[in-house]
């Protein structure tokens, strides 16, 4: 049975809410979503785009560069001279048996603390406020850490383990990292392989379209065809703004504005059910 709203939000939208982004909300925290996608499908340059079109909005992107240098984060000003530990990334599709352990439970918590963010106070001052996160600890467990288990590069142990401290942590944290919905860039995975070998980012040479493949899967049985078993009430049904990205918008205006206008017209209405 669907939850009933809870009191404060039945007053909003008894008080008439908006129903897109762009038009005033009067205070309330904010709408948070995600955008989720294929490697190299183009969530940074979309998030580029976003950010452009609206400054005023807040968006977290994908911590990579942490995965690439693993530094301990005890001290508060990391300097150049703090020890690195390595390359997560490179050593995750180097020995993937290994490291997939590893690798997802450092990717949770960098999402799970990005999820955590306090409002900036420039949000705050904003009369809609938005917050944009690239991927989220939902993507970590039923795109990538699924994927890994079903490939056998999480053993079973390891994968129990894993969905419980998921389930744990998400349930503990509760409303705080819950998230309105979804943005899905949608492309083909020969697309995301072209975009990907344009980028060059040397842990990913040996990536071959068969996993871009096996990922593209997993994005559609979670986010189109809801296939995906999930264990979170407010993510069964959760809206997905589906965007195909085929299209080279890079350097393409109009293309841009298109997709931006298909955003800012999303019914946030629509999301006061899944809080
Ligand atoms: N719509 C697009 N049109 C043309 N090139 C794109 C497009 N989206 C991304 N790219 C290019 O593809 C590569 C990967 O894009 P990126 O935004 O880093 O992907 P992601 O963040 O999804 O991994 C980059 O070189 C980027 O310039
Ligand atoms: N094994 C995992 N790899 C992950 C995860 N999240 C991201 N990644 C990889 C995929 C790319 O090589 C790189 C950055 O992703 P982009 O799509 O933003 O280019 O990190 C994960 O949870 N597990």
């Amino acid at each position: 049975m669907r939850p009933l709203l809870p009191l404060r939000l039945r007053r909003a939208a008894a008080a008439g809410l908006p129903r897109c982004f762009g038009m005033a909300r009067r205070g309330g925290p904010a709408w948070r979503l995600s955008i989720e996608g294929n490697i190299a499908v183009g969530k940074s340059t979309f998030l580029r785009v976003l950010g452009k079109t609206f400054p005023e909005w807040q968006m977290a992107t994908e911590p990579v560069a942490k995965w690439q240098k693993v530094q301990a984060s005890s001290t508060r000003e990391q300097t150049s001279s703090s020890p690195n530990f390595g390359n997560l990334l490179q050593m995750v599709y180097q020995e993937p048996s290994r490291w997939s352990y590893t690798f997802q439970t450092y990717s949770c918590m960098s999402r799970l603390k990005a999820q955590l963010e306090p409002l900036s106070e420039k949000l705050l001052k904003t009369r809609d406020p938005v917050q944009i996160f690239e991927r989220s600890v939902y993507s970590d467990r039923y795109i990538f850490a699924k994927n890994l288990f079903e490939l056998g590069h999480l053993t079973e142990i390891e994968w129990t383990i894993y969905q419980d401290l998921h389930t744990f942590l998400l349930q503990e944290f509760g409303d705080r990292t819950a998230l309105h919905g979804f943005l899905y860039l949608q492309a083909t995975p020969e697309k995301c392989l072209e975009r990907l070998h344009r980028r060059g980012r040397p842990e990913e040479k040996a990536i071959q379209l068969e996993y871009l493949e096996q990922l593209h899967t997993q994005h559609e049985n979670w986010l189109v065809k809801k296939t995906t078993k999930v264990h979170f009430e407010n993510l069964r049904n959760a809206p997905v703004l589906v965007l195909n990205v085929n299209h080279d918008f890079e350097d393409d205006p109009a293309e841009q504005e298109e997709l931006m206008r298909k955003v800012s017209s999303v019914d946030t209405s629509s999301f006061l059910l899944f809080m």
